[in-house]
């Protein structure tokens, strides 16, 4: 299937594919399927928001801006099955689907964020003519998309700013375009300084058991040229014991009021490294990452997956018939263990968060 139509143009995103499109007539949703990359660059074509919700749970979707505007769409979708419904019929069965959405993936504060901000606009525009209230989210859902853009070349240029010219960054997972409305985060600020024109090299985790770092970051930046070599997520201590690690850039999927970061499984680790080798680790995030009302790491909600997508590679069982297995899919890292947060609107100590939310920054 060719691409969908972009909102934010190829141009804007400086990539040639997006994670989540919506059709111009806000009646199917394009995401590309992540799980079959790199193999085969496939759009799956969703018509209904109880699609949408089952595409990021499984994982079609992924990265925590992402599945925001990923949901944010399946509302535009789900206000336009309400179409005929009158104002009270439509509020409750918006909110039923901000419901769905919102339990198909629990760490990622993006997705609760941009629901909300979806909800809240429907409720507000409930008496409109049906078609209007179509029209009205589907360009908020795509200013949330483009707004996402935005604060990543923006917290982009932030970081690069920290990364020295020759620098090797060691990353985790994959927060590049395809986890958010394009540009990326941690690969955002690898794409700025390489355009800033310093030279730039990654090494990318594997990222046990979905292998985002082996597959999507590996995809991403042998696209643009940008040096990359993937090592398995045990290698880490050693390329760091070695000194050949300048620093690690991570995304987030959820930072704590007190600075803590909740982020792919085994981030935590890596920070204890980075930190026994005085390697600075940096988090990169918008701010629709931040969750003021959650006090820290400890009360952030961490997704448990399926034993399966540990105990599976490929066609393969790797784990005797009967043996459990454990699949958290995030893990906290304090804030204790992290250089600097860099957002759009600036580069903060992990501690400094919750005064610089309050302030408006
Ligand atoms: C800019 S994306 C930041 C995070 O969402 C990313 O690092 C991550 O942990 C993604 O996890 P995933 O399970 O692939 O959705």
């Amino acid at each position: 299937m060719a691409p969908p139509p972009w909102y934010p143009s190829p141009a804007l995103s400086g990539a040639g594919y997006s994670a989540a499109e919506l059709a111009e007539s806000c009646d199917r949703v394009f995401l590309l399927d992540q799980r079959d990359l790199p193999a085969r660059e496939v759009y799956a074509t969703l018509r209904s928001v109880e699609e949408v919700a089952e595409a990021i749970r499984a994982m079609v979707v992924r990265g925590a801006p992402a599945i925001g505007i990923a949901a944010a769409y399946g509302m535009v979708l789900a206000a336009r099955a309400l179409r005929p419904a009158e104002a009270s019929r439509y509020v409750a069965g918006l909110r039923a689907a901000a419901s769905m959405l919102v339990a198909a993936r629990p760490t990622a504060v993006n997705l609760s964020w941009a629901v909300s901000r979806m909800l809240a606009s429907a409720e507000a525009h409930a008496h409109e003519p049906a078609e209007e209230r179509v029209a009205d989210l589907a360009a908020l859902a795509r200013r949330i998309h483009v707004e996402d853009l935005e604060a990543c070349r923006r917290m982009g240029r932030v970081g690069a700013a920290r990364i020295p010219h020759g620098a090797t960054i060691l990353t985790h997972c994959n927060a590049g375009a395809l986890a958010t409305g394009g540009y990326g985060t941690a690969l955002g600020v690898v794409r700025a300084a390489a355009e800033a024109g310093k030279q730039v090299r990654v090494l990318a985790d594997e990222t046990r058991p979905y292998l985002q770092g082996a597959r999507l970051t590996a995809w991403e930046l042998s696209q643009d040229g940008i040096p990359v070599e993937v090592i398995t997520d045990s290698m880490a201590g050693h390329f760091l014991r070695r000194r050949e690690v300048t620093a690690i850039v991570v995304g987030a999927d959820r930072i704590a009021r007190n600075g803590d970061i909740a982020n792919k499984i085994g981030t935590y680790g890596l920070a204890c490294l980075a930190k026994h080798h005085g390697v600075p680790f940096y988090v990169a995030a918008p701010w629709s990452t931040v969750d003021l009302a959650t006090l820290d790491g400890d009360h952030i909600p961490l997704e448990e997956r399926s034993r399966d997508e540990v105990v599976r590679v490929g066609g393969s069982v790797l784990v005797p018939e009967g043996v459990p297995a454990r699949h958290p899919a995030f893990d906290v890292t304090p804030a204790e263990l992290i250089t600097a947060i860099f957002t759009e609107r600036g580069e903060y100590a992990a501690g400094e968060i919750a005064r610089a939310g309050e302030a408006g920054a």
